[in-house]
């Protein structure tokens, strides 16, 4: 399952670890037995800025034009939240829409590069998406580890690692009592970044995200943990100058990780 020392899913066909998504209390702490094996870091400036801002603060009556201004305002990547109202208590978009939007920003031309769809799929078996999405104009995907194991559990009884480890109803239960995923503009959760820390502290030169509650009052606790790759909802498409608020979070990230401010 884990192949790779990259937690990107830039092929969709693979399923790794999910990249981190550091305000789900699941984390893969949870369930060291995944995680590969430990080897010491080794300390460089790697891991630059990327700045997400996540569409689901965006104008949906105008999502393509939305996109596209924040491309032009600075923007790295989009993050795009596909809800299916089974995983999460929300419904977003699906491949049709992605399509949509997909041709109001060009597509990267190599892996992360600008321009990426960062796609968050909170959606029960995400697996059986990831290809409709691809094809839609997605470039990498983030899901929950609780989604992939539980479908995987509920598909297939007979896999001991799996069942052994959960089932799908105890984690749908901890995600509605605990997170809530699914809602833009909620409190940044800081008790979550020691998740960040230690996940930085083994994968010096992996990009690690963080999303959830980041803006300009937060980014300094995050970029401090080792968090590169910001998603920011609210805070960016909620404010008055969005250029300038890209521009201070990704300069927060840079300054910390020892980069030229400003360069990404
Ligand atoms: O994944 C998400 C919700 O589940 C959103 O991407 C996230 O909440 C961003 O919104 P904000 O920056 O306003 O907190």
């Amino acid at each position: 399952m884990y192949s790779s020392r990259k937690l990107h899913l830039i092929n969709p066909i693979q399923f790794f670890l999910p990249y981190y998504y550091a305000f789900s209390p699941i984390s893969p702490y949870f369930f060291p037995s995944i995680l590969p094996p430990f080897n010491p870091p080794i300390l460089r400036n790697g891991s630059p800025a990327i700045i997400a801002p996540s569409i689901l603060s965006a104008n949906f009556a105008d999502l393509g034009h939305d996109c596209t201004k924040k491309m032009e305002q600075g923007a790295d990547w989009l993050h795009v939240d596909i809800m299916d109202g089974h995983f999460v208590p929300n419904m977003t978009i699906g491949c049709p829409v992605v399509s949509q939007i997909r041709g109001c920003v060009d597509r990267p031309l190599e892996p992360c590069a600008r321009g990426t769809f960062d796609c968050h799929m909170m959606i029960m078996e995400p697996h059986k998406w990831v290809k409709e999405f691809q094809k839609a104009g997605c470039d990498l995907y983030c899901f929950h580890y609780e989604a992939a194991v539980s479908s995987v559990a509920a598909t297939d009884p007979t896999d001991k690692e799996t069942t052994q480890r959960t089932s799908p109803r105890q984690l749908i239960k901890y995600i509605h009592e605990e997170v809530h995923p699914g809602f833009g503009g909620q409190k940044f959760m800081a008790s979550e970044l020691p998740k960040v820390s230690a996940l930085r502290a083994r994968y010096p030169e992996l990009n690690i995200e963080v999303d959830g509650g980041l803006g300009l009052g937060t980014i300094d606790q995050a970029a401090e943990a080792g968090a590169n790759v910001i998603v920011a909802g609210s805070a960016i498409f909620g404010a008055q100058d969005p250029a300038d608020v890209i521009a201070k979070l990704r300069d927060a990230v840079q300054k910390r990780r020892g980069l030229e401010a400003g360069s990404a």
